[in-house]
């Protein structure tokens, strides 16, 4: 006679997508998670049997999915979200956001801002997002404040802000906040250049090196728009991939976000270096950049993951919307119904994610060993029903708002729609006094 084997939390679903094996459905399945991580994915009946859990829930008509991962925002951005619409990129930064951040990014404006992305997040499903801002503590305790996991942005950019004077002060300083908080549990680092126009040939060397030293990321926007690409020819003489590639940048360790603008070769060059991708198919088409070719990234065997970036340039910060748009635009872009179909699309949003993050041995998969970054998806409202399939329900037909629960390394941070960790009256309250200063400063 065997006894049940206790565990902190049995749920039980209707549906599970692992995400990996690639493909695979589960039917009237549960998980069972015990110390942040998953124990066993196993048919209920089996997993009733086998486990005395300290707390069962019951999810009858939902899907439980991989937390999903935002692979590029800047989430105290959210504080000037519509602030500035309906332009192309270097006239909203020149004109309107850079000059906002000037007078009000403070550690403060981004403890309270990324709070409020962590809301926004959680509720949409989003267990794991990779940032680049200032005063990046202040996002890192507004992440474990919220009890989410990030990749924290160790930002450089070669002029002065209140942040940091210079680019040894910038990696200083995002270096130093490394060193205090690693290893950690669910916050991870990435150097973050803001992009090749901002960073010199200088400064990038000093970034390789200690990426190398320490092994980590480097997270950069690049081939935004074609306007990046001429004022690189002009200063330069070169494009910025090339000019990164002869700098010694492009490496698995690269996470390049936008790659809109791209030829053949530079693609074929990228593919080659092992770098990733974030794509984030909203921004791009509001702020007009274009369309990144996706497919062909694809069919080169790049790794490509999806962001939304800031809230000030989307203006939503929500995974269900990127993947139904990249999987929408890589058909039109194509010409081909067949290209990047449900499954993949919700691949992209998690462990292409993690692999691009060096996370896939910890999240971005429901697989047995990994932290229990899980979110439920409930399919019971008239609008999804029926379901022939949950994968292409979670893709074209649902949405944020369907999304119910959401735990990050065990813990529930969402229950039925209701946050755990934040208090939504309090950052209403803070959102609302951001605006007012915000609002005053743009009149005088
Ligand atoms: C150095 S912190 C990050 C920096 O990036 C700016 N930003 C936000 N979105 C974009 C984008 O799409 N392309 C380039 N730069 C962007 C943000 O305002 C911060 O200044
Ligand atoms: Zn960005």
């Amino acid at each position: 006679m065997t006894y049940p084997v206790e565990v902190d939390t049995l749920l039980e679903a209707r549906w599970i997508i692992p995400v990996e094996p690639a493909g695979q459905v589960l039917h009237d399945h549960a998980i069972a998670i015990n110390g942040g991580l998953i124990k066993a994915i196993l048919p209920k009946t089996a997993a009733q049997l086998q486990f005395s859990p300290r707390e069962r829930i019951v999810l009858d008509e939902h899907v439980l999915i991989p937390g999903l991962i935002n692979l590029h925002t800047h989430a105290a951005m959210s504080l000037m979200r519509g602030l500035a619409d309906d332009l192309p990129l270097m006239e909203w930064l020149n004109q309107h956001i850079w000059p906002t951040e000037r007078q009000h990014v403070s550690a403060h404006f981004v403890l309270e801002g990324a709070q409020l992305a962590c809301a926004e997040m959680l509720k949409g499903g989003i267990t794991c997002f990779n940032d680049m801002y200032f005063f990046p503590e202040a996002c890192a305790e507004a992440a474990l404040a919220a009890g989410m996991r990030a990749a924290i942005g160790m930002i450089a950019i070669d002029f002065p802000t209140v942040y940091a004077s210079d680019i040894d002060d910038y990696l200083a300083k995002g270096i130093a906040l490394r060193n205090q908080l690693h290893p950690h549990p669910l916050l991870s680092f990435c150097f973050a250049p803001h992009a090749p126009y901002t960073v010199s040939d200088q400064a990038f060397a000093k970034i390789l090196t200690y990426a190398e030293q320490l092994d980590l990321p480097i997270h950069i926007h690049l081939h935004e728009t074609q306007h990046e690409i001429n004022s690189s020819l002009e200063s330069s003489g070169l494009r910025p991939i090339e000019r990164l590639h002869r700098l010694g940048i492009l490496s698995p360790r690269l996470i390049a976000v936008h790659m809109v603008h791209l030829t053949e070769d530079e693609i074929k060059l990228i593919s080659q270096q092992g770098c990733n991708v974030a794509h984030c198919p909203s921004s791009n088409m509001k702020l007009a950049s274009g369309f990144a070719p996706v497919t062909t990234l694809l069919d080169y065997g790049i790794t490509v993951g999806l962001g939304t970036d800031s809230a000030a340039s989307n203006n939503r910060l929500d995974m269900f919307a990127e993947m139904r748009l990249a999987a929408l635009l890589a058909k039109a872009n194509s010409n081909r119904a067949h290209a990047l179909p449900a499954h993949q699309a919700l691949r992209m949003a998690t462990l292409e994610g993690a692999k691009a993050l060096g996370l896939n041995e910890i999240t971005g998969s429901l697989t047995v060993g990994k932290a229990a970054d899980i979110t439920a998806v409930d399919f019971s409202d008239i609008d999804l029903s029926p379901c022939y399939d949950p994968a292409s329900h979670l893709v074209y037909a649902a949405g944020r708002e369907h999304v119910s629960h959401v735990w990050v390394n065990g813990k529930m941070l969402l229950n039925n729609k209701q946050l755990t960790t934040l208090d939504t009256m309090k950052l209403q309250q803070y959102a609302t006094a951001w605006q007012a200063r915000i609002k005053a400063s743009n009149q005088q």
